[in-house]
């Protein structure tokens, strides 16, 4: 079952093509992350799913109805759809309450107990996000994070089955933001609400979504778990767009071997996954994790690089190796750290 559909979704701007044959369905409780840089039609699919526009082309399904196509558009009160938006975007003149409750008076499907009883519903959606007893207050004596707590409290009032965010961390400062991310993943794991999900931030993305879409260009480049648009990006755009990535110079031999250029030798890497849209560059991706060192040892007949920065990081520490005319970024959690210099073998571990 989905609960949210895009078939061959295209939208045009006049002569701006902000959406170019889009397919993409979202499971029940599904979170999804929509990631891309700026203008790459992350909040023109958004919209589309919400109804603010009509799809150029194709169609958009919400829990198995048709709700757009280039015809007709269904509105967004009636797709059971809730929505927060970077800006909070709360009325100032009503109360935090009165802010909360509105969806249960215009939204057309709300169960019937909440409609009877919207002070209870309200007061449990606040309690949920952290708010309890502040029904009576006004947006403007609330704090960032607390007008984004009464903005995602309004959007799962009424018991949507989709959950749409634009940027909903955006305007908030790095602590806050961590705090609100684990707040957002509570509320998807209590409602099983499914939640489409639009972002710059990678971090975000790979953090809290249990798949990601990445975008470019009004297309999708390449949609899967965080853990395989990390490990295994399909084009150097996905590379170096999500993470950092290191570009091996070399040869590809066949589907699995990648002959590493390193001065007069050419090293063997066997690499265990699909890299086949990187053949035709002649590089391998190579993540900086994925890179580990050791001291020299003379004949080791290993990768020889030197150390020129290392940077403590906490937990880890993050290095740039020179090798050959290349300068690598590893990663290693390695208690003793290597000095300015020193010359180390790097093993590539992909
Ligand atoms: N109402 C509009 N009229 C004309 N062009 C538009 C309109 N809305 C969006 N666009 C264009 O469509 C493209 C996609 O825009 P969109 O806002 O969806 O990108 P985005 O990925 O959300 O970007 P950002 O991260 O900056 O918000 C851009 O080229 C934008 O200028």
């Amino acid at each position: 079952m989905n609960s949210a559909k895009a078939i061959g979704v295209s939208k045009q701007f006049g002569n701006v093509t902000a959406l170019h044959h889009i397919d993409l369905s979202v499971g029940r409780g599904e979170f999804v992350a929509l990631l891309g840089p700026s203008g790459c039609g992350k909040t023109t699919l958004l919209r589309l799913l919400a109804g603010f526009e009509t799809p150029t082309e194709g169609e958009i399904w919400i829990n198995q109805e048709r709700v757009a196509d280039k015809t007709r558009t269904i509105p967004p009160e009636e797709r059971r759809i809730g929505m927060v938006f970077q800006s909070f975007a709360l009325w100032p003149h009503m109360t935090i309450y009165e802010n909360v409750a509105f969806p249960l008076q215009y939204q057309q499907h709300v169960p019937a107990e909440y409609r009877e009883n919207p002070r209870r519903r309200v007061s449990d959606m606040l309690e949920m996000v952290g708010l309890g007893g502040m029904e009576n207050r006004y947006p403007s004596q609330l704090s960032g994070g607390q007008k984004q707590r009464v903005a995602l409290a309004r959007a799962i009032v009424f018991n949507p089955n989709l959950l749409l965010m634009d940027e909903p961390l955006s305007s908030l400062d790095a602590e806050l933001r961590m705090q609100m991310r684990k707040e957002i993943q509570h509320i998807h794991r209590e409602l099983g609400t499914a939640i489409i999900y639009v972002t710059h931030d990678q971090s975000e993305a790979l953090g809290m979504a249990d798949r990601i879409v990445v975008m470019r260009g009004g297309q999708i480049e390449q949609a899967g778990t965080p853990h395989a648009i990390y490990y295994e990006p399909q084009s150097p755009f996905v590379a170096k767009f999500v993470g950092r990535s290191n570009f091996l110079q070399g040869n590809w031999a066949d589907a699995r071997t990648f002959l590493l250029a390193n001065g007069e030798r050419a090293i063997p890497i066997h690499v265990s996954r699909d890299c086949s849209a990187f053949h035709a560059h002649q590089v391998l991706p190579v993540r900086p994790d994925q890179l580990k060192l050791r001291l020299w040892e003379a004949g080791s007949g290993g990768v020889l690089g030197t150390v020129r920065h290392a940077q403590f990081q906490g937990r880890e520490w993050l290095y740039s190796i020179r090798v050959g005319e290349e300068e690598w970024e590893v990663v290693t959690d390695t208690r003793e750290p290597f000095g300015y210099d020193q010359q180390v073998e790097v093993e590539v571990c992909v």
